[in-house]
C-alpha cells in the first residue's frame, strides 16, 4: 500500500512551471506542497514542470485536481478512475494500475465547541479560505453547557472538544484561551473569561486588568504578557489531538481600537504597535495566538485523520 497524500512539506514532488501555475493557497499565504504520488511524473514531464499547491486534506480531490490540470494543459484524454486501485488511462488505453491507499474524509462542516461569537468569526475567516463551513453551540442551544473545571488551558479544551463530540457523535474543535501577563504571574490565565467574575463582560474584565496593574504601579517596560491558545479536535472514542499557539506583547494603559473582543483593546502586538482591536480580522489573523495554533493543526491534521480513518 502506497501513501497517495501526506500533509508535510516533502521535496518529492513539488516543481515549478514559470507561467502556467496553480496555487490554492492556504490562509496563511503558505504554499503547501501535496507530495502527489511520484506516477504522475511519468505522465507529467519535469521539463514542463508544474507547482500545485493546495490544502485539504482530501486525496481524491488532489488527484481530481491534478488530472484536471494534466489534461488543461497537455491537451490530452486522462482518464483515472479510484477505488482502492489508480486505473490511469490516456486515449482510452489502461496505461498505469496501482493499489493505493486513499483518506477519505469528505466532511466539510466543522463543529466548534464555543458560544463565543469573537472566536466563532475568527475561525469563520480563517476556515472559509479552505472551504469548510462552521458552526458553533450558540447553532445547538439544546446542548449543555460544559463546565471548564481544568487547571490547564488543555484540560478544559478537552473537556469542550470530548464532551461535545461524545454528545453528538460527530468531529469538534475547541479553543480554550487566555490573556497571561508576567507581573501577574501569568493570571488571568484560564481564568481569562472569568477574571472579574462569573459571566462577566469583557469590559469588566479589562478595568479589572487596568487596576491590578495600576495597583502594583507596573512601569511599561513590565507590562508584557501574551495570548494562548490551546486547540483540541475530538471525534468519539479516538485520541485527540491537542496544539497551542501564542502571541506576545504588552499591556495598554488605556484600551484603543474597536474591532476584536475580549482583552484586544488592551493587548499591544510586539511587532506593530498595535492593539489586537486596531487591527482588522485578517490582520489579527495572520499572526494571533489562535492562527498560529490553527497553522499548527493543519499541519497535523491529515495525518491525524489518517490515522482516526484506518
Ligand atoms: O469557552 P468558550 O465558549 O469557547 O468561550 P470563552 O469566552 O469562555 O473562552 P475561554 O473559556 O477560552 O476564555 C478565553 C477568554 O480569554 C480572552 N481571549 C481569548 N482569546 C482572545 C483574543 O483573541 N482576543 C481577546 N481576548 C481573548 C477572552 O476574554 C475570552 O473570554
Ligand atoms: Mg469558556
Amino acid at each position: 500500500m502506497k501513501k497517495l497524500y501526506k500533509h508535510k512539506k516533502s521535496a518529492i514532488f513539488a516543481y515549478e512551471l514559470a507561467e502556467r501555475k496553480l496555487i490554492i493557497q492556504n490562509i496563511f499565504d503558505d504554499n503547501l506542497e501535496i507530495p502527489l504520488y511520484d506516477v504522475f511524473f511519468r505522465y507529467f514531464p519535469r521539463k514542463s514542470g508544474l507547482k500545485i499547491v493546495a490544502v485539504d486534506e482530501n486525496a481524491t480531490d488532489i488527484i481530481d485536481l491534478f488530472f484536471q490540470i494534466l489534461r488543461d494543459v497537455t491537451g490530452k484524454a486522462y482518464q483515472h478512475s479510484l477505488a482502492d486501485k489508480l486505473i490511469v488511462s490516456l486515449d482510452d488505453k489502461q496505461t498505469h494500475s496501482e493499489t493505493v491507499d486513499i483518506i477519505t474524509k469528505t466532511d466539510k462542516t466543522i463543529l466548534i465547541a464555543t458560544r463565543n461569537e469573537g472566536k466563532t468569526r475568527e475561525f469563520k475567516e480563517m476556515f472559509s479560505q479552505l472551504g469548510y463551513t462552521i458552526n458553533n453551540l450558540n447553532d445547538f442551544p439544546d446542548l449543555p453547557e460544559v463546565a471548564e473545571t481544568g487547571m490547564t488551558f488543555e484540560e478544559n479544551a478537552r473537556l469542550k472538544a470530548e464532551t461535545i463530540a461524545e454528545l453528538t457523535g460527530q468531529m469538534v474543535l475547541a479553543d480554550d484561551s487566555g490573556l497571561m501577563v508576567d507581573v501577574l504571574g501569568g493570571l488571568p490565565g484560564v481564568w481569562s473569561a472569568r477574571f472579574a467574575g462569573d459571566n462577566a463582560t469583557d469590559a469588566a474584565n479589562n478595568a479589572k486588568l487596568l487596576h491590578e496593574l495600576a495597583s502594583t504601579a507596573v512601569t511599561p517596560e513590565r507590562r508584557t504578557a501574551r495570548f494562548h491558545t490551546t486547540l483540541v479536535v475530538a471525534t468519539p472514542e479516538r485520541n485527540s489531538l491537542v496544539v497551542e499557539g501564542e502571541w506576545l506583547g504588552a499591556i495598554a494603559t488605556i484600551p484603543k481600537g474597536d474591532d476584536g473582543f475580549g482583552y484586544d483593546p488592551l493587548f499591544i502586538d510586539d511587532e506593530t504597535g498595535k492593539t489586537a482591536a486596531q487591527m482588522t480580522l485578517a490582520q489579527k489573523n495572520k499572526v494571533s495566538h489562535r492562527a498560529r495554533a490553527l497553522k499548527k493543526l493543519l499541519e497535523k491534521w491529515p495525518e491525524w485523520l489518517n490515522e482516526i480513518t484506518r
